[in-house]
Formats: C-alpha cells, structure tokens, sequence
C-alpha cells in the first residue's frame, strides 16, 4: 500500500523589488489576517526599515504594536510571546537579518500566528523557510517554525545594507553544494530521507548564483534581486524537504561550532562559504572541485580564509574536529576528524 504523505508550506506572496518595503500593507491585506500587527526586529533594521513598516500599518488605521531584540536565544523567542500576548497580537512581522527573522518565526509558530517575512539584508536563506535555527548550550536546534505567508523585500533597503552582508548571502547559496553532497552520503550510509526535488532545486540555485557572479558587485541594486531570489529559491528547497538538509550540512556545522568557540565570529555566510571549501576537499579529494568553490566565493568577495574571517588558525582546526558533535546530522565528517586529518584538509585548501 502506497502510505506516503507531505505538506509543503509555502508563502502565498513573494513581493521582490525596488521600494517594495511600501507595499507591506498590500501584501498584508491580501492574506486576510485579523486583528494587531506585532512587529519584530534588532536595532538597525528597526532603524532602517521597521519603523517605516510600522508607520504604514498606523496611517492604515491598524494599531501596531513593536518590539525589538538584540539576539537569537530561545530567551528572545520567550520575549517576543510573552509581548505579543500582552499587546494581543493578531499577526507577526519580522524585521532584519536572519536572527530577527527566526526568532520571530519560532514565536509565531508558539502561539499559532501569521507571519511575515521583512528581511534587511540578503545575508541568509532563512527567509522564507520555516526553519529557525538557535544555539541553546553545546548544541544548535534547527527547529520547525511558522514559515511565512508574505516574503517583502525590498532591494532597495537590500542594497544599502553593508555589503559584507551580501556576500554572506552568496556564500550561505554556495554551500548548498556541499549541503546536497551531505545529504546525498546520509542517505546512501544512513538511509536519510533524501527528496530528488529539495536536493536539485537548492543544488541549481547554486549554479545560477555562481553563473550570475559577474553581476553581483558592490553598489549595483539587481546584485540584491540576484541574491534575494536565490536565497528565496533555497528556502522553497527547505520547505520541500522540510528539513534545512538541503542547504546545511557539515559546513554549517562548522560555522555553528565557530560561533560557539570563536571569540568573534565572522558572518553566518562567511563562515559556512570557508567551511564549504574544506567539507568539499573531504568529499572530492586534492583534486576535486574545493578550488570551484574557493574560486566562486573569491569572485562575490566573501571570505576563503581563516584570516580573511577574522578568526585563528587553531581555532578553525578546534571547530573542524568538533562540529560533528554539534547535532545529529550525519555529514562527510562521519564520527569526526582527527586534529591531523583537520590541519591537512585546512592546509590544502589554504584556509590556514
Ligand atoms: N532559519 C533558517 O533557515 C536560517 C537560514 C540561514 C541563516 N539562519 C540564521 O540567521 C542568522 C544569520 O543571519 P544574519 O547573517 O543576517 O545575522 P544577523 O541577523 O545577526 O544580522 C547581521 C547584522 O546585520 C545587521 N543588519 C541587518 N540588516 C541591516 C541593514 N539593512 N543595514 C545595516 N545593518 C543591517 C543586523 O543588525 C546584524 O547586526 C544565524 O543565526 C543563522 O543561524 C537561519
Ligand atoms: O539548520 P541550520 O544548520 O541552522 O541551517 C539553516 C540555514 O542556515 C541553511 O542555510
Ligand atoms: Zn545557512
């Protein structure tokens, strides 16, 4: 008997381009959701673009309510119920980079709301999933969340961000290469749930990334419209999957480590781009495709080493040999690295 089922939660709108951030109310209005907007964001995206949402909803005749948060800790989840409660929020907007974002998904879910998405920076993928993904001790829980009903990103606000975070992006699309090849492997060795749909969509939104590279440059604002609708596309690949597989594996359990260990660590993309390069090298060999990697990061300008991160070598080499313990996800580093093995693929790959 044929048994199998799946429910795929996708945004009903994905509103994309120049000065779309005014559009907020339209795309709000078209999902039918009743009663208080609450809306959700970190310092400078409040600044940059929250407040204006905020002032739509008021000429609008709604009564917004705001909160802002300053970290993605399952402390800040708790804060945003507990103020959403308070104010007896209707619905959820969340306003900023991809912290913002996942804490006020995980409330939403809590407490059964609408959400929508507002992102400031094309740094992440987790714009339009219903992933979020937060550090709670030793370990990182990729949790189910509400996945939002209306994606509002305006290129224009993208643009203007730091173009740091940009290439955080790109780098967070081009490690979905080596997420796919690590899902692959769980799935021959482990008998990992693998979707053929999830893992070509994130894999091809790659290629296009790395195929636009000459497009993507500091100042240009179709360099956001390239980026947002790839991060956009890999997100829909997790929501097929319902898992972030196919857009995380060993290279984001590195970056998870670092920002465990790392007494400053770089940017979410940066370090899960440096990551790809040595999971890469521990899939293909000296010979295999590390260098494409490498080369495509070079080329948008994110970071392929440890110094380029900002963190030392040694502890680059501690994360290596540790990330496998972060989570259980079974990727190329198996029951982990030895530190020589770890030094040797740093080593090769130029990152140390
Ligand atoms: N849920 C998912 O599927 C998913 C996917 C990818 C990443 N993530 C998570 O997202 C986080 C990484 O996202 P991030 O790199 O955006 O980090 P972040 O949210 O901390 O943002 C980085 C910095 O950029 C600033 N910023 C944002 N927009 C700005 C703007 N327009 N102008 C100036 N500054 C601006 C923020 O204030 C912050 O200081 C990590 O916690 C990661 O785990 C989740
Ligand atoms: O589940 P995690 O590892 O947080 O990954 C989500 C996202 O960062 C994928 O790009
Ligand atoms: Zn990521």
């Amino acid at each position: 008997m044929f048994d199998k089922s799946t429910w795929i939660r996708l945004p009903r709108n994905v509103v994309v381009g120049h000065g779309v951030l005014e559009q907020t109310l339209d795309a709000v209005d078209e999902l039918h959701l009743a009663g208080r907007p609450l809306v959700v964001s970190s310092p400078t995206p409040h600044a940059v673009a929250g407040e204006r949402v905020v002032d739509q909803f008021e000429d609008a005749g709604y009564d917004p309510a705001e909160v802002v948060i300053d970290e993605a800790s399952f402390d800040a989840v708790q804060q945003v119920i507990a103020h959403a409660e308070d104010v007896d929020a209707g619905f959820m907007l969340g306003v900023g980079g991809g912290k913002a974002i996942d804490i006020t998904k995980m409330a939403a879910d809590d407490l059964g709301l609408g959400f929508v998405s507002v992102p400031t920076a094309a740094s992440h993928d987790g714009i339009v999933s219903g992933r979020g993904s937060v550090p709670e001790g030793d370990t990182r829980h990729s949790v189910a969340a509400e996945p939002p009903l209306a994606v509002v990103a305006d290129t224009e606000v993208l643009a203007e961000a730091p173009w740091r975070l940009t290439t955080a992006g790109c780098a967070d699309i081009i490690s979905n290469y080596t997420a796919v090849r690590d899902w692959e492997l769980a799935h021959r060795l482990k008998n990992v749930p693998y979707s053929e749909y999830a893992g070509a969509l994130s894999q091809m939104t790659a290629e296009m990334l790395v195929d636009s590279a000459s497009s993507i440059k500091k100042g240009l604002e179709e360099s956001s419209w390239i980026v947002v609708k790839a991060l956009v596309s890999s997100g829909v690949a997790m929501s097929i999957a319902d898992s972030s597989r196919p857009a995380s594996g060993a290279e984001h359990l590195f970056s998870h480590q670092l920002d465990r260990i790392a007494p400053d660590p770089a940017l979410h993309g940066h370090q899960v781009g440096v990551g790809a390069i040595m999971t890469e090298y521990l899939h293909s060999g000296p010979k295999g495709r590390w260098r494409d990697v490498r080369d495509a990061l070079g080329a948008i300008g994110a970071p392929t080493t440890a110094n380029e991160l900002g963190i030392d070598d040694e502890t680059v080499i501690e994360a290596l040999t540790t990330a496998h313990e972060i989570r259980d996800r079974y990727t190329v580093l198996g029951d982990g690295m030895s530190e020589e093995a770890a030094i040797e693929a740093a080593t090769v790959t130029g990152v140390v």
